[in-house]
């Protein structure tokens, strides 16, 4: 022990060490005397095997990426005198690195892996303390407050990341120190591990934060030993078993043919390790232990040059994770063939096209009015098909802002625009890879998402907000719209290239006046539905109201007839309907007989004119309650009145309720 460190030690503990001591060291000193702690005492306290054993395996993290960085550095650390030292975040010394030189130095002053340098247990020191402020701390010999440590130079360095779910608080993970005899000070080294702990927390805060954002996927990083041609797993999630549906095994530091088997199987994985290629949400075979299953793999590639350190980086998921997350966010498609209603001979053909489209991969465009069922159908064909078991996300182009869209359809990396989530966002085609996506209302989407579509639609794949990498998507879509997308072809508000891609197939919905023997069927069905739904079992319909029924115009076509279905049973529940209660529901005036007719069912566009034309006060009390019942929603009140948008407005107009 030099005499001189001995001295300016006890000088310290003898008299005034606030004078001589910084402020946080002589407050740290203070609680030291204040816990009664020996200064002189000779020891360090040790954890015993099994409680290392524990710290070790919560600390796995920390230990996988420094004691790589550590490993590669250490022949650079040119003075045999010195050496690192890797803490846990309870200041248990995790491992020490060095020549034979500094390890017999280490095991001489009882500095050895299991001893804890807490400030209650070995009194101040720069782990204790730098881990206490978070900040890095040069220790000099008598700094410490033990007389053992009083010729030991330490620089430290804790580990640390912002805890992104709990702001301002701080994730502590451990730290680094260079330790040493008090003759080999070098402040050099307080940069070196300031360094080491910068790169350590990067790879923290990639392992602890990106991707464990969106729904927990399997987590690897694989070091890369090209010239040994070694493949090691230096770190994993501990998901990485659920995922795999294996039993957990030690895998750190493990070959990659620990649990994936070798080539020929898994051919597509090892090439994409071997051209330490990128991928993104790569539907791939991959057998696994024996066992082959369908999981979607991202890859990464990563090189820290300046410490000879290459990697790649895989994220898995197993499809049937992706598609229950997707289910349990979004919902999935609940209808199916058996629930559309129907006996019409041209709507049995529909019926019969969409059960033929269905068993084809080949996009659907449906056509037809407002509320003929579109919807449905859709449903129904991602329900008939081989993907039925995948996601089905349904998108309406026209609810949406225009800047909205975009966003929504394709996703966003992390702070691609002002606003966006952290972690970025899962655009609808990434959450409907594999199942299908259904594009309602297409012929109101902005013209250069429709170029943007268009790319995704011949090369399989597109990019997220913000970024550019090519993410690969295996998605059927199926588009409706009850616009004449030729006429917006015409006007150059639609692509023509877009319009042939998307109808592959075309299926139109008849709306309901061209199936007029369906409306009977349609209304015992909803009738039936509302009685089950509601308790109700006694509702009934006269003979006549159901003839007026088959003979209105049901502009809004299905949507229409099930809404007013509802409405009239709803008010007037304990009675047989009678025409006089239709009549006063809509507001359908006694003797002019506009729309009660036998003959052939009226014009649309007539029909809206007299609707309008007939109900004066009534129509405004219909709207306002509509509104009401739809919480101002424009678009839902004119989906509820079956009419479209511009009708809702130009009534609202009309009747003074903007
Ligand atoms: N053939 C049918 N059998 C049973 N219910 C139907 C049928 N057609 C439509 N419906 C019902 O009518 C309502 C409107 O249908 P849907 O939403 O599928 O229409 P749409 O054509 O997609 O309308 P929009 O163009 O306004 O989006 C839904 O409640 C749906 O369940």
């Amino acid at each position: 022990m030099g005499d001189s460190s001995l001295k300016k030690w006890r000088n310290l503990h003898s008299g005034d060490y606030h004078l001589s001591l910084d402020a946080e060291t002589a407050k740290s000193w203070d609680r030291c005397y204040s816990q009664n702690i020996d200064p002189e005492k000779s020891t360090f306290e040790s954890c015993t095997d099994t409680e290392f054993d524990i710290i070790k395996k919560n600390s796995t993290e920390i230990y996988a990426y420094t004691n790589r960085i550590i490993m590669a550095l250490q022949e650079y650390l040119r003075n045999p005198h010195v050496g690192f030292a890797l803490f846990d975040n309870n200041a248990c010394l995790l491992k020490l690195y060095g020549s034979g030189q500094f390890l017999q130095w280490a095991e001489a002053k009882g500095i050895t892996p299991k001893t804890i340098w807490r400030e209650e247990c070995a009194g101040t020191n720069a782990v204790s303390l730098g881990l206490e402020l978070n900040k890095p701390l040069y220790f000099d010999g008598p700094d410490n407050f033990l007389k053992v440590l009083c010729d030991v130079v330490t620089y430290f360095t804790p580990f640390s990341l912002e805890d992104e779910l709990n702001e301002g608080l701080l994730k502590k993970f451990g730290g680094v120190a260079i330790i040493g005899p008090d003759s080999e000070k070098d402040l050099d080294y307080l940069v070196t591990v300031i360094s080491i702990s910068k790169d350590v927390c990067m790879h923290l805060y990639l392992v602890v934060n990106t991707y464990h954002s969106i729904s927990n996927p399997g987590l690897m990083h694989i070091d890369i030993e090209k010239a040994k041609n070694k493949m090691h797993i230096l770190y994993h999630s501990s998901t990485i078993f659920d995922i795999f549906n294996i039993t957990p095994v030690d895998l750190n530091f493990k070959n990659l043919q620990t649990i994936f088997d070798p080539y020929p199987q898994n051919k597509e994985f090892w090439e994409i390790i071997d051209s330490n290629r990128q991928v993104k949400n790569y539907n791939t075979k991959l057998s696994i232990l024996g066992k082959e299953n369908n999981y979607v793999l991202s890859s990464e590639p990563y090189k820290q040059s300046s410490l000879g350190f290459q990697g790649i980086k895989l994220v898995f998921e197993s499809e049937e994770r992706i598609s229950s997350y997707v289910s349990r966010k979004i919902g999935n498609a609940q209808l199916t063939f058996s629930d559309i209603i129907g006996k019409n001979t041209n709507f049995i053909k529909t019926i019969y096209q969409a059960k033929r489209v269905a068993l084809s991969d080949s996009n659907v465009l449906i056509l037809g009015e407002s509320g003929v069922g579109k919807d449905i159908f859709a449903q129904a064909i991602h329900n008939a098909s081989s993907r039925k078991n995948k996601p089905f996300i349904a998108l309406n182009c026209a609810a949406f802002p225009r800047d909205l869209i975009a966003s929504e359809l394709f996703g966003y990396e992390a702070g691609a625009f002002t606003g966006s989530k952290k972690g970025g966002n899962l655009g609808k085609f990434e959450l409907a890879n594999t199942g299908t996506i259904f594009l309602d209302e297409i012929g109101d989407m902005p013209l250069d998402l429709q170029a943007m579509l268009l790319r995704i639609i011949e090369q399989k794949s597109f990019m997220r907000l913000g970024s550019n990498t090519q993410i690969h998507v295996d998605v059927k879509i199926i588009a409706a719209t009850n616009t004449d997308l030729i006429q917006k072809i015409k006007q150059r508000k639609f692509r023509e290239d877009l319009y042939y891609r998307l109808s592959t197939i075309r299926l139109r919905i008849p709306a309901l006046r061209e199936r007029q023997d369906d409306i009977e069927l349609l209304t015992n069905h909803f009738i039936k539905s509302i009685s089950s739904r509601t308790n109700m079992p006694k509702l009934a319909l006269s003979g006549e109201a159901m003839e007026m029924i088959k003979n209105l115009p049901w502009k809004g076509n299905v949507r229409e007839l099930q809404n007013t279905i509802e409405g009239i049973f709803q008010l007037y529940p304990d009675t047989v309907i009678l025409p006089c209660h239709i009549k006063e529901y809509l507001d359908i005036p006694e003797p002019n007989d506009l729309v009660i007719s036998t003959a052939a069912p009226l014009a649309a566009a007539q029909a809206e004119t007299n609707t309008e034309n007939i109900n004066g006060p009534a129509h405004k009390r219909q709207i306002e309650e509509a509104l009401r019942i739809n919480k101002y929603n424009i678009t839902n009140t004119s989906s509820y009145l079956g009419v479209s948008r511009k009708t809702l407005y130009r009534w609202l107009k009309k009747y003074n309720l903007q």
